[in-house]
């Protein structure tokens, strides 16, 4: 705890209109700065007169993995789709190896090798898993082809088991799988992964988070939003937490785990 009874690397809600930025946070430096893949600064989004995102920072570093965290209703959704064009921002910026893309189309933002992968999932269900996996293959940014066809089935062993089933007949984890696999095929350089287990049985979740973890390691940058913070802490480097819109921790995700507070306090039901 800071000396004003603060957990370092926040700030109280109602505080300030923009979010606050750690003192020697890595984002303010320009080394860090020149290695940001996705930043936004100073973001502000609403609903119709709903002020939903309160001058949100948020950079996500080449490689990185982030887990984004917050109750419900924080606005955890709603800054991805700020990120991703996907909703329009009142004000603020956003963008991609230092270029300016707020008020980009989302495909735009695509190509320049940002996946999203959105709560619900999003396959064709009449076409096969080996369809719905060939037509999304893509070069990345560089022209990089790492993410082949061949590779997605070993790192998705259940999917391999079912390439010539529709979309429609998978079970809900292994259409999360599929949804991955075709981000995959795109051969991002972050994926951004909100609520990827969400109502999934304990066992496919687990399956789930082996993957994240490869592809963590291919050195794919990952945003993953999850409610499952232990998992989440444990697979990525740094931790950000959003409450009513604002950022109210920023930091290394060991320092989080530290931290049981931070749980209680912003997480806990
Ligand atoms: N399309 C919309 N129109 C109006 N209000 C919305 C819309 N989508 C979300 N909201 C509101 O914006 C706020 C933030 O929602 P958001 O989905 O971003 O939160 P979240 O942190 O992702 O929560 P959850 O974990 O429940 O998805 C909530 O109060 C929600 O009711």
């Amino acid at each position: 705890m800071a000396a004003d009874g603060r957990h370092p690397g926040t700030a109280p809600v109602a505080d300030s209109d923009s979010a606050v930025r750690r003192p020697g946070d890595a984002s303010d430096t320009p080394q860090a700065s020149a290695d940001a893949l996705l930043a936004a600064r100073g973001l502000h989004t609403y609903y119709g007169s709903s002020h939903i995102l309160h001058g949100v920072d948020f950079t996500v570093h080449k490689g990185e993995a982030l887990g984004l965290m917050g109750r419900n209703g924080m606005g955890k959704t709603t800054l991805i789709r700020s990120l991703m064009g996907l909703v329009r921002t009142a004000s603020g910026s956003v963008t991609v190896r230092g270029r300016e893309m707020r008020g980009a189309a989302t495909h735009a933002i695509a190509k320049c090798g940002i996946a999203y992968v959105p709560e619900g999932r999003g396959i064709f269900p009449n076409l096969s898993v080996k369809e719905n996996l060939l037509m999304a293959a893509r070069p990345g940014v560089d022209g990089q082809c790492e993410w082949t066809f061949e590779r997605v089935m070993a790192t998705f062993p259940r999917l391999a088991e079912r390439l010539t089933n529709g979309g429609g007949q998978l079970s809900g984890g292994e259409q999360q799988m599929l949804t991955i696999g075709r981000a995959l095929m795109t051969n991002p350089d972050l994926l951004i992964l909100d609520e990827a287990t969400e109502g999934l049985a304990p066992l496919i979740a687990r399956e789930i988070w082996r993957i994240v973890r490869e592809i963590r390691l291919s050195g794919i940058a990952t945003v993953i939003v999850d409610k499952n913070h232990a998992a989440v802490s444990s697979i990525t480097d740094r931790t950000m937490i959003l409450v009513k819109g604002q950022v109210v921790f920023d930091g290394s995700s060991e320092d989080f785990r530290a931290d049981p507070d931070l749980v209680t306090q912003h997480l806990g039901v």
